[in-house]
């Protein structure tokens, strides 16, 4: 059977990644599953537990760790992130395409463990416009938006490790940028040559 396509979509906190995520999954041709990721901060006004992360402590998450249950994991500003591996293996070998929305670090560790996969990041205008994201969208005090910019500027620089880079300038044209790559990597994987020979056999008889 046909394995599913990887899609590890990264960047720094405050470019749009979730926003772009939700746009992309309301796209009618974009049936992706998305990895719910595990972390120790504590959820916002508004997300729920195993829908937006599954938020557990920190003895619990150094557990997972332990027993190897973690594809990769990041320390991020003071708290873990991490994806489970097991529904990623799972996903992609019943044939199905699976989404990470994951921050530089760990989206590095999975490029090395998984090359095959499609490595996106996505990128903002400039670092004012990040900051002024994240002031806009309110869910973090001043010093932690500053933390997190600042980690921006390293995290812009590893740019060059990944696959693709995306500017996310407006959201509708970011999702087309995706979705563009998304269809290169299923060339690439193989997914739509059938359709390929469909098409030339269909010319041929015309
Ligand atoms: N390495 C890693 N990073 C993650 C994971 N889940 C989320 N992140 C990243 O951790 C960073 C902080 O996430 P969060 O606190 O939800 O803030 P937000 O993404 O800026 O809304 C973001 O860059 C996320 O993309 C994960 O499973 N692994
Ligand atoms: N293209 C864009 N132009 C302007 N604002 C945006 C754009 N994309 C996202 N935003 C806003 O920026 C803030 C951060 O977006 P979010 O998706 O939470 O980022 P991330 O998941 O990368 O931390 C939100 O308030 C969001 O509405």
């Amino acid at each position: 059977m046909k394995r599913g396509v990887l899609i590890v979509l990264s960047g720094p906190s405050g470019v749009g990644k979730g926003t772009v995520r939700k746009a992309l999954f309301e796209e009618p041709d974009i049936d992706f599953q998305y990895s719910i990721s595990m972390t120790t901060r504590q959820p916002r006004d508004g997300e729920v537990n195993g829908e937006d992360y599954f938020f557990v402590t920190r003895e619990a998450f150094e557990q997972k760790i332990a027993d190897g249950e973690m594809l990769e994991y990041a320390e991020y500003v003071g708290n873990y992130y991490g994806t489970p591996k097991s529904f990623i293996d799972d996903t992609l070998a019943s044939g199905r395409d699976v989404l990470l929305e994951i921050e530089v670090q760990g989206a590095l560790q999975v490029k090395e463990k998984m090359p095959e996969g499609a490595y996106i990041f996505l990128t903002p205008p400039d670092l004012r416009a990040l900051k002024e994201r994240l002031i806009m969208r309110g869910t973090e005090q001043l010093d932690v938006i500053d933390r997190r910019v600042h980690a921006a500027t390293k995290e812009i620089q590893m740019m060059a490790n990944y696959d693709y880079a995306v500017v996310n300038d407006e959201v509708s044209l970011a999702v087309q940028r995706i979705k563009d790559i998304i269809k290169v990597e299923r060339l690439r994987v193989n997914r739509v040559l059938p359709e390929y020979i469909a098409m030339i056999e269909e010319l041929e008889e015309s």
